[in-house]
């Protein structure tokens, strides 16, 4: 499929982000591979994971356009979401069909800037689609200007600068400042917990909504059952 049918693909659509870290209860690429098995029978359009191995896992699995990323943690940068090339590389030979990195303002490992990184990427993979996770609209417009080719709110209030901050805040003002200032698809991606929030997000005009915890982390989804009943 070409670049512009898999973005057709999710136009309007709900991307389930399956994902678990190592200190997590469903840790592992078999479990994985399974949730993204139930999102795609639950109709998800779009899988976002993280690591290599979950990728190839469910690639096996499904047969959605998938939203690859590798966390990684580097002692001299704050930023973990692909945060270097070697992330990138590592990715590529999963094939997922768009790669997300953290398109913040934050210097990446060994001081390298953003333009600089999409620089080596594009030089070096001229063809792959880059979905921009962002926590301000500044970052969104930079990214556009970069040549990425979606943005999500995935990174607003993950930030420094943006600590407390959450994407519903004011009926979701930031996604329509965003909406204001790009011109490439806004993805809307963070503690979206109900399908009516995901609809108002693509009601403002969001190219599509990425849905993970709210779906794939039953621990979260108990907690928030628990606060729920609790006098
Ligand atoms: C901030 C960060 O590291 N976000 C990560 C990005 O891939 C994931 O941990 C989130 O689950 C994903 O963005 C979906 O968001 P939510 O789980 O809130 O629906």
């Amino acid at each position: 499929m070409t670049n512009h049918k898999i973005l057709l693909s999710l136009s309007k659509k709900l991307i389930v982000s399956c994902q678990a870290l190592e200190h997590e209860p469903l840790y592992g690429s078999d479990i994985m591979g399974r949730m993204a098995l139930a999102a795609q029978q639950g109709g998800a359009s779009g899988i976002r994971a993280n690591t290599r191995e979950d990728i190839v896992t469910i690639k096996e699995n499904v047969q959605l356009p998938v939203i690859g990323i590798i966390k990684r943690n580097y002692p001299d940068s704050s930023v973990y979401i692909t945060p270097t090339i070697a992330e990138i590389e590592e990715l590529v030979s999963a094939g997922p069909e768009i790669i997300a990195m953290d398109a913040t303002n934050r210097l990446r490992p060994g001081s390298l800037t953003l333009e600089k990184l999409i620089g080596q990427i594009k030089d070096r993979y001229p063809g792959q689609m880059l979905m921009a996770d962002v926590s301000t609209t500044e970052e969104a417009i930079e990214a556009e200007k970069l040549g990425f080719d979606v943005v999500s709110s995935t990174l607003v209030g993950y930030t420094k600068e943006t600590g407390g901050k959450k994407i519903y805040d004011d009926d979701y003002a930031i996604l329509k400042q965003m909406l204001q200032h790009v011109h490439i698809p806004v993805f809307a991606e963070g503690n979206i917990y109900t399908p009516e929030a995901a609809k108002r997000c693509l009601e403002l005009g969001c190219y599509a909504v990425v849905v993970g915890g709210a779906i794939t982390r039953p621990q979260q989804i108990t907690r928030r059952f628990v606060e729920g009943i609790s006098f």
